[in-house]
């Protein structure tokens, strides 16, 4: 539903972005990740419409998207942007007012969302006197203020302590469980891994890998086998085409020539005595990061 199309972006002569294309689909978690300084927040801004791209297009709905269509857009900059001085619920209900509800409307829709963050009891209290997590709720009640057809966010999760992070999680999955696409940045590849469904890594100017976390995983797991039998491994070196590659006890690493093989390997394990685990190796999402990203 959101695509951008070979997006390059230079600055001072110095291309930071350089033929950027990916889609974000409708209901989904899209996580998007990359190196200090990749080119995550020019991305956003230019799907936001806040830089121009100096080539390609970043297409809604298959049209370039234009002003009318990124009014519809939400956004939690990098930068934050709500005023410290004053509280949620103005904030939320001068920001409703800006996308054209009325007084009762725009008070109606902050007070919703504001309780719906859990914010409910805070809402009369100055943005500054807040804690970081529940500052960083008012930040995305902004940005769903005026329900957004799609939701682009700047490192949502930066700075949340754990349970801030799953009330996070959770309104994104609900945001996005109403049809809508959702983009995130995130350094923190463990929460990206566990909560995205599609995953999007640049480096060096481009996208590198995409796809969803598990195909990810899945294409660049080799033939590798870890085994947990009921006792000394040891024997594993006398099979035909296996390379043992460490043996600890009852615990042994093993390369098979490919997957094709792994049912003779179970089947001989099997025959031996008991097989407590047989589960070939996935790289974490954290490990195939640092592949794509060297
Ligand atoms: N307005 C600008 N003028 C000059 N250089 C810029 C501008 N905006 C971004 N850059 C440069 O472009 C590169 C990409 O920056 P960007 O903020 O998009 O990266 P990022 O992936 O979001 O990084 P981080 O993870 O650190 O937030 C950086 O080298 C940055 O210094």
């Amino acid at each position: 539903m959101l695509e951008l199309d070979g997006i390059s972006r230079s600055f001072d002569g110095r291309r930071v972005l350089d033929g950027i294309s990916f889609n974000v689909e409708p209901g989904r978690l899209t996580g998007f990740v990359g190196s200090n300084g990749a080119g995550k927040t020019t991305t956003m801004r230019i799907v936001l419409g806040i830089l121009a791209p100096d080539a390609g297009t970043v297409i809604w709905k298959g049209r370039p998207a234009d002003h009318e269509a990124r009014r519809q857009f939400g956004y939690m900059p990098e930068e934050r942007g709500l005023y410290p001085k004053m509280n949620s619920l103005d904030q939320l209900v001068f920001l409703a007012r800006l996308h054209g509800l009325d007084a009762a409307g725009a008070r109606r829709k902050a007070v919703g969302l504001l309780e719906q963050l859990g914010l409910g009891e805070r809402m009369k209290d100055k943005l500054e006197s807040l804690s970081l997590g529940n500052q960083q709720r008012v930040q995305v009640a902004a940005a769903l203020i005026h329900d957004p057809v799609l939701l682009v966010l700047d490192e949502p999760f930066s700075g949340l302590d754990p349970v801030t992070v799953d009330t996070m999680t959770t309104i994104l999955r609900t945001t996005a469980a109403g049809g809508v696409p959702v983009l995130f940045s995130s350094h923190q590849l463990d929460l990206v891994e566990r909560i995205c469904d599609d995953l999007v890594i640049i480096a060096g100017g481009g996208v590198v890998a995409r796809g969803t976390v598990a195909e990810l995983r899945n294409e660049r797991a080799g033939a590798r086998y870890r085994l947990v039998l009921g006792d000394d491994a040891g024997w594993l070196r006398d099979l035909d085409g296996i390379e043992v590659l460490d043996v600890d006890g009852p615990r042994a690493l093993v390369e098979l020539p490919d997957v094709s093989h792994d049912q003779r390997l179970l089947t001989a394990a099997v025959q031996r005595g008991p097989v407590h685990e047989f589960s070939r190796v996935v790289p974490a999402l954290a490990d195939i990061y640092r592949e794509v990203s060297k």
